[in-house]
C-alpha cells in the first residue's frame, strides 16, 4: 500500500473519529483502480417478476460499460430483496434476502460483473474499512419520468434535476433501510431514456469528482425501472437472461417433485440444459413432462383486471378443452389464489388429475420462501409438455422466456388464457421468441 492511497480512502469515507491505521489499509487497493459500485433498487410495490428484467436492463449496461474507460472496474450491486408486496407469509424472515437465495449468483457473474449486497460489503472492507459502520455513497438519484414524454411529438434521451426533492419523503425504498449506507448527496431526478444514458449521468459525477488513481465511488439509481432497455429481446438481452439461473437447491426441489408427482424427468423431457448456459444453442426438440402447466393468475389480477382475467370456472373450461385436444391427462397448477379459489377450481376440475407444489414441511418452507415456492411453481411449468399463461402477468412472461431457453416449440409455449371460454375477443400475450 502507499500512503496517500489510505489518506485519499480517509478523505473519501469522511473517517473522521476511526482513522485507517497501516493495518487496515490492505495491499489489495493497488490492484483495484478506480472501483466504482453501482447499486439500484426498483420502486418498493413491483414484484418479483418485473424485478428481474431491470435487472437484466442494467447487467447489459453494465457489461457494456466495464469496456470503456475509466469503468474498467465497475460493480454492479444487487440489491437486497426487501419484504415484497406478494410475499404473505408473515412468520417468515423474508428481509435483506441475497440474490444467491434464488439465483446462481456465480452463473450471472460470469455475463456481468456483479455482487450480492454482503460480497459489497465485503469487498468495501478490503479497503479497510470493517471496523466502521458506513459506506458513503457519493450520490443517490431517485428517478421520475417525465411528465410530457413527446416535446412536439418527438421522444428525446434526457435527464433533469428536479430542484424540489425531499429525501426524507423516499426512505421507504428498500436499499435505503440498509442500516451501513451513508448518502452524501440524494438528487431526484427526471429521467426518459435507454438505460446508457445512466452512463452519460456517472461520467458527468465521475468529472464532478475529478477520480483520482485508486478511487472508490459508490453511487445508487433508485426507482431503476424507469430506465429503458437499450434493446430489448436481442442477443444481448437473451445472453444476460440465460445466465439468470435459479439457486441449485430450489431447481432439486422442482426435479423431486416432478419425478415424483408428475413421473417425469429429464431423459424424457429432453429440455436442453448443459452445465453453463454458455453452451447453449439454438435448440427446439424440447419434448417437456407428460403434463399441461398453467399459470392462473388471481390476486390483485382477479380484482383490477377483470376485462381480460377469466373467472375460475372460465379458466377450468379452457383447461379441459386444451387437455382434451392434446391428450393429457394430467395438469399442473401455479397459481396466487386463496384455499377457497383453489377448492373452487378443484371442483370445476373434477375428475381431472390436478396437481400443486406445496412445501412439504415447514423446514422446507423457511428454506426456500414465499419466492422461492414461486420460482419452483415456475420450473415445474416450465418443464412441462404445453403451457397456458395469463395476460400480461411477468410472471406468465418469464415461463416463456425459460422454455425458451430450454427448446420447446413456440406453439406449446406462448398461449394465454381467454377471458372467456369461447375464445372470442381474445387478448394474447406478444411472442418473443430467443435469439442466439
Ligand atoms: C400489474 C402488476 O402485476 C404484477 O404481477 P405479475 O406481473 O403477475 O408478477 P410479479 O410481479 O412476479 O408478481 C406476482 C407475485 O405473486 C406471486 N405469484 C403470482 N403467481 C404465482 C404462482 O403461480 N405461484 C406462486 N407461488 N406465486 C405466485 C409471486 O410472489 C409473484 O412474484 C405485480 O407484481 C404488480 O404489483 C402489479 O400488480
Amino acid at each position: 500500500y502507499d500512503t496517500t492511497t489510505c489518506d485519499k480512502l480517509q478523505e473519501i469515507f469522511s473517517l473522521k473519529e476511526n482513522q485507517l491505521t497501516k493495518h487496515q489499509c490492505p495491499k489489495s487497493i493497488g490492484k483495484r483502480a478506480n472501483t466504482i459500485y453501482l447499486l439500484y433498487d426498483v420502486n418498493p410495490p413491483e414484484g418479483f417478476n418485473l424485478r428481474r428484467d431491470v435487472y437484466i436492463r442494467l447487467a447489459v449496461f453494465i457489461r457494456q460499460l466495464a469496456r470503456r474507460k475509466p469503468f474498467q472496474n465497475v460493480r454492479l450491486v444487487l440489491p437486497p430483496w426487501g419484504r415484497l408486496f406478494h410475499w404473505k407469509s408473515s412468520h417468515l424472515h423474508q428481509y435483506s434476502l441475497p440474490w444467491s437465495q434464488f439465483f446462481d449468483v456465480a452463473s450471472m457473474r460470469r455475463y456481468a460483473p456483479v455482487l450480492d449486497f454482503s460480497e459489497f460489503l465485503d469487498d468495501i472492507s478490503k479497503f479497510g474499512l470493517l471496523e466502521t459502520p458506513y459506506i458513503q455513497v457519493q450520490n443517490v438519484f431517485k428517478l421520475f419520468h417525465f411528465q410530457d414524454m413527446f416535446e412536439q411529438g418527438v421522444f428525446h434521451e434526457k435527464f433533469q434535476i428536479i430542484s424540489e426533492c425531499r429525501k426524507e419523503e423516499h426512505l421507504h425504498d428498500f436499499l435505503l433501510q440498509q442500516p451501513m449506507l451513508w448518502e452524501k448527496n440524494f438528487t431526484c431526478l427526471r429521467y426518459q431514456g435507454s438505460v446508457n444514458l445512466l452512463g452519460d449521468l456517472l461520467r458527468q459525477q465521475l468529472n464532478h469528482a475529478a477520480m483520482q488513481t485508486n478511487d472508490v465511488k459508490v453511487f445508487a439509481i433508485l426507482n431503476a425501472e424507469v430506465v429503458l432497455h437499450d434493446q430489448w429481446g436481442d442477443r444481448e438481452f437473451w445472453r444476460a437472461r440465460r445466465s439468470m439461473r435459479f439457486a441449485e437447491p430450489l431447481v432439486k426441489i422442482a426435479e423431486e417433485y416432478r419425478m415424483r408427482e408428475l413421473n417425469s424427468n429429464k431423459a424424457l423431457e429432453r429440455v436442453q440444459r448443459p452445465p453453463i448456459w454458455e453452451e447453449e444453442r439454438p435448440f427446439r426438440a424440447a419434448v417437456g413432462g407428460n403434463y399441461l402447466a398453467v399459470h392462473i393468475r388471481r390476486g390483485d389480477f382477479a380484482r383490477g383486471r377483470q376485462n381480460t382475467t377469466p373467472t375460475l370456472k372460465s379458466a377450468a373450461t379452457q383447461i379441459r378443452a386444451r387437455m382434451e385436444l392434446l391428450n393429457l391427462t394430467t395438469v399442473y397448477i401455479a397459481t396466487d389464489a386463496s384455499g377457497m379459489e383453489l377448492t373452487n377450481l378443484k371442483a370445476y376440475l373434477q375428475r381431472v388429475r390436478m396437481r400443486r407444489f406445496t412445501p412439504e414441511s415447514l423446514a422446507q418452507k423457511a428454506l426456500i420462501l414465499d419466492g422461492g415456492q414461486a420460482i419452483i411453481d415456475q420450473l415445474i411449468c416450465a418443464h412441462a409438455r404445453h403451457f397456458i399463461g395469463t395476460f400480461e402477468s411477468t410472471f406468465t412472461y418469464r415461463i416463456y422466456e425459460e422454455r425458451e431457453i430450454l427448446g420447446f416449440l413456440r406453439k406449446t409455449t406462448f398461449n394465454t388464457l381467454c377471458k372467456n371460454a369461447s375464445r372470442g375477443n381474445c387478448e394474447y400475450n406478444s411472442i418473443w421468441p430467443i435469439v442466439y
